[in-house]
């Protein structure tokens, strides 16, 4: 591309460009034959909105509030792995570019930089993603270490018992990168043929048994009292035989930072997020990359809303590429969207740079949109500003 980039499309042709085939792929595929890739984007081009006019918008403030966060605009980063394979400097780039653009980053537990590195690469209100693995020591002392960094909360991923196919990735023969956060803790040598070293490793590593109940005789398995390395240098006790009622539970007894669960699609398992107690929930099929043929996220988002009630903070990802993205998922009930892949698109085209320009162009997008919509502040933004193809349906009967 000869001009500079004006949006996230620009970026994903400039990332395309820039980065060996095997990592864009990795990057940009999804699973299986990409349906819930595409339809993720394709989903909120089915949506319109209904703009207001004479509402007195000389004054736009796109700030809002995230668990008790002030941000200064509905759009988190977020979790995505191995952002070494897109610039150099990874992870810290990216929470660079969070904090210039006044966010919160969600730092991936597959991040190729650590935990550490990442909290005192800059001043910023950080989340934590965590898979729970098999390993209930391991995950407590991860969660620990985030805890002591001063990552905000916990975001805990639930659609990924087992990783998905991705085919491309299985084609190119991708390679595993290096997992960061396990150093030292437990063996990350993983004895598959390259195309499927990440599916292999998360099945032996992952807790595919996660459930919203657990059984006592699982608690006494993981619960027992561990001396970790001398070189990390701790003993963590976990209450031996302690029953918890359920995984969450667990989790609340190895953490005093909210809660969510990413990965949420029914309302079904969102009224039983309420019911555990969760502090928020994430509507998000991981962008694509795990069942093939769920649902656009924006298209469930509305039933999630519903469900819960207003009883704890929605949040949506996986398509978010324009800021009328961004106001219809505000306007169908999301407190606030993240984006995984534009973010990924900036920094693999112009490092940390790229990342901010991404984020400040979703914000000034989201500006324009909200100035000729009719909406001066986030609350402004309502069910009415919007109309979905279930409502154009709903007119007709
Ligand atoms: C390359 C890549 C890596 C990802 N890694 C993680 C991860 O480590 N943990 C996680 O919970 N989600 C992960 N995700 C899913 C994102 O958090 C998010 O759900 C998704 O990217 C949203 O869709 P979008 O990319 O269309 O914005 C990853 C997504 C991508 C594209
Ligand atoms: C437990 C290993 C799997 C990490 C995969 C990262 C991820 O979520 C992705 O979508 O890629």
């Amino acid at each position: 591309m000869s001009s500079e980039p004006v949006n996230v499309n620009d970026f994903k042709e400039l990332a395309r460009s820039a980065l060996p085939k095997m990592y864009y792929d990795f990057y940009a595929g999804g699973a299986e034959d990409e349906h819930t890739l595409r339809e993720n984007i394709r989903a909120f081009h089915s949506i319109t909105i209904r703009p207001r006019v004479l509402v007195d918008v000389s004054q736009i403030d796109m700030s809002t509030t995230i668990l008790g966060h002030r941000i200064s605009a509905p759009i988190l980063v977020a979790p995505t792995s191995a952002h070494m394979l897109a610039f150099h400097e990874g992870e810290l780039a990216t929470a660079r570019a969070a904090a210039a653009a006044q966010t919160i980053m969600v730092l991936s537990y597959s991040s190729t930089r650590s935990i550490e590195e990442v909290a005192s690469s800059c001043d910023a209100v950080r989340f934590f993603q965590l898979y729970v693995f098999k390993r209930r020591d391991i995950t407590a002392l991860i969660v620990q270490r985030a805890e002591r960094c001063g990552y905000k909360a916990i975001v805990v991923t639930v659609d990924t018992p087992w990783l998905g196919r991705r085919e491309a990735d299985m084609k190119n023969k991708m390679v595993a990168y290096p997992k960061k956060n396990l150093e030292g803790l437990m063996s990350v040598e993983i004895n598959s043929e390259p195309g499927v070293q990440l599916r292999t490793f998360a099945k032996a590593t992952v807790d595919a048994s996660l459930s919203w109940k657990v059984s006592t005789e699982s608690c006494s398995d993981s619960y027992h009292t561990l001396k970790m390395s001398a070189s990390l240098g701790c003993l963590i006790s976990f209450g031996a035989y302690t029953s918890y009622n359920s995984d969450i539970e667990w989790l609340r007894s190895i953490t005093s930072l909210p809660i969510l669960l990413k990965g949420i699609l029914t309302r079904e398992d969102a009224t039983k997020a309420v019911e555990a107690g969760v502090d928020g929930i994430l509507v998000s099929n991981h962008g694509g990359r795990q069942l093939d043929f769920t649902p656009p996220t924006i298209l469930v988002l509305e039933e999630v809303v519903q469900a819960v009630k207003g009883k704890v903070p929605v949040l949506l990802d996986g398509g978010v590429r324009r800021g009328t993205d961004i106001f219809k998922a505000l306007a169908l009930g999301a407190q606030a969207v993240l984006t995984g892949r534009a973010v990924l698109f900036g920094l693999s085209a112009k490092g940390e740079e790229g990342a901010r320009t991404v984020l400040e162009m979703l914000k000034n997008e989201l500006e324009t949109t909200m100035a000729l919509s009719g909406c001066p502040s986030i609350r402004d933004i309502t069910r009415n500003h919007v109309r979905t193809q279930y409502d154009k349906l709903q007119a007709m009967l």
